[in-house]
């Protein structure tokens, strides 16, 4: 965000921050595409509605409260009012076009320090960690520095030439359209993700490697031109900030190479994609990621998990004992199978805060978002829906020109062959996939094999849902129970 989107929000927030939720002066300021005072006026009219009236003393929470309901109102009205029909990309009129003009006296300058703090939005009331902790405030990421600042992840807007981002764009929304929704095995029950998928593998590279990121999902195809054009300046892109980051055993050396792409299509505001961290199959131990975001703009979100309460922090001597659903046969293994070294950097995140938190970044268009690690192991994400839901907080979408609502998302992956050759064979006979301890802090960082749910005898190539990555074995789990410890030479 600009510095002066960034001050446009500081004093909207300043002046209607106590009627309405920060989200919603956020969402408002965008949609006026960053005019501060149509976003002043729209604001102050949803803020009168509001207003107590005499007698009434409702409390700052209960009219933010009543504030998202709105904000959740105005959305389904111009989702109704959207031209592009629901599940199709189409361009969409630009929001807010007609708005009135502003309306209310400047609030004038901001108080010494306002500026940072109001930046760095607490978006919503603390909840609870799943450890019975109260987690930290929700925080929303508006500019690189602060993205950087709180989780493993660099930030890049425009990172392509515009020609380039919008050819790739179209390209994209064509392919979308024969894309799937990813499959995923819940409850015995084969279900579609909430938005749909598709894997390009750069053949040259990987030769005749299968990569399935689902039970049924059809085989990847080849990179298109503009995939390997724009690859080229991901590639440079992402090296010269990886060349500037400290490394742990368990990392890549030399250069980083993507040779792989999950691509996921979002048609309109319910798609979407729930928290997760991503498979580690065919991508190794502290894997590299490149997001990149073509189309509408929506919020990113990413989960800061909580260390597992009341156990020693992880020392090379730590016990090795596994208990719990999330390693049903481990073995008792060594304690070298990740490095003290590599232990420690995955519970120390850059803010040095190892307490539970949610981090929102909205993502624009041409936008690429650098995941370093260990965010594949001490972090969740998702791309939640945009909607009204009163129990858990939802996302934001701004329409682009070319796609209207939809948005494209492509995630430049880097395969490491030592890793492809070592995947064992379950019970099932099928080949495993690759997860990482979680939950457990005497094994927080261990990588693991396991059956992926396959009881075809390897004929199809199940994987558990996403959302499951976090431990428990569903009841009617397929997964045939084979568990072994990854070690990666050390
Ligand atoms: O669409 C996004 O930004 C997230 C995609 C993602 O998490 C994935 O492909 O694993
Ligand atoms: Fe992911």
């Amino acid at each position: 965000m600009s510095g002066e989107l960034d001050d446009s929000f500081a004093r909207l927030v300043q002046r209607f921050g106590d009627r309405l939720a920060d989200e919603t002066v956020l969402d408002t300021l965008l949609e006026c595409g960053g005019d501060e005072g149509r976003a002043r006026a729209q604001l102050a009219a949803m803020a009168s509605a509001l207003r107590p009236t005499a007698g009434s003393h409702g409390s700052t929470t209960a009219r933010k409260r009543v504030s998202g309901m709105l904000d959740g109102f105005v959305k389904r009205r111009r989702g109704a009012e959207a031209s592009s029909p629901p599940g199709r990309p189409g361009p969409t009129p630009e929001p807010a076009a007609e708005a009135a003009p502003a309306s209310c006296a400047d609030p004038g300058p901001l108080a010494p320090g306002q500026r940072n703090a109001l930046a760095e939005i607490m978006a919503a009331a603390p909840s609870q960690s799943a450890a019975g902790s109260p987690d930290r405030p929700r925080l929303m990421l508006l500019k690189p520095a602060t993205v950087a600042a709180h989780v493993p992840c660099e930030f890049i807007a425009g990172v392509l030439p515009d020609d380039l981002a919008a050819a790739l764009l179209r390209d994209m929304l064509a392919e979308a359209l024969s894309w799937k929704p990813l499959p995923v095995v819940m409850f015995d029950k084969l279900l579609g993700s909430p938005h749909n998928t598709h894997t390009y593998v750069d053949r040259s590279r990987v030769g005749t490697q299968q990569f399935r990121y689902g039970v049924t999902s059809p085989d990847a195809s080849d990179w298109l031109p503009s995939i390997r054009a724009a690859e080229a300046i991901v590639t440079a892109v992402v090296n010269e900030r990886y060349g500037r980051r400290r490394l742990d055993p368990l990392e890549i050396r030399g250069q980083w190479r993507p040779d792989m792409i999950v691509a996921n299509s979002y048609f309109g505001p319910s798609e979407h994609f729930g928290a997760h961290n991503d498979k580690l199959t065919y991508i190794g131990p502290r894997p590299v990621i490149a997001s990149l975001t073509l189309g509408a703009s929506r919020t990113f979100r990413i989960r800061r998990l909580a260390l597992p309460p009341d156990l020693p922090a992880p020392t090379e001597a730590a016990s090795d004992a596994v208990s719990g659903s999330e390693a049903p046969q481990a073995p008792l293994a060594s304690a070298s199978t990740v490095p003290a070294e590599a232990a420690a950097a995955i519970s120390a995140p850059p803010d040095g805060d190892a307490q539970a938190r949610t981090f929102d970044i909205l993502l624009p268009h041409n936008s690429l978002l650098i995941m370093f690690p260990p965010m594949q192991e001490r972090y969740k994400h998702e791309l939640p829906p945009v909607g009204s839901s009163l129990t858990r907080p939802t996302g934001t979408l701004v329409p682009h020109p070319i796609s209207g609502e939809t948005r494209i998302n492509l995630t430049f992956r880097m395969t490491r062959p030592e890793v492809v050759a070592a995947i064992p064979k379950c019970s099932c006979g099928a080949p495993c996939e690759m997860r990482v301890v979680i939950k457990q802090r005497e094994t927080l960082g261990r990588y693991f094999w396991q059956c992926r749910g396959d009881k075809a005898g390897g004929k199809s190539d199940g994987q558990p849902a996403e959302r499951d990555t976090s431990g428990g074995r569903p009841a009617g789990d397929l997964r045939c129970g084979f568990f072994q410890w990854a070690s990666f030479g050390q």
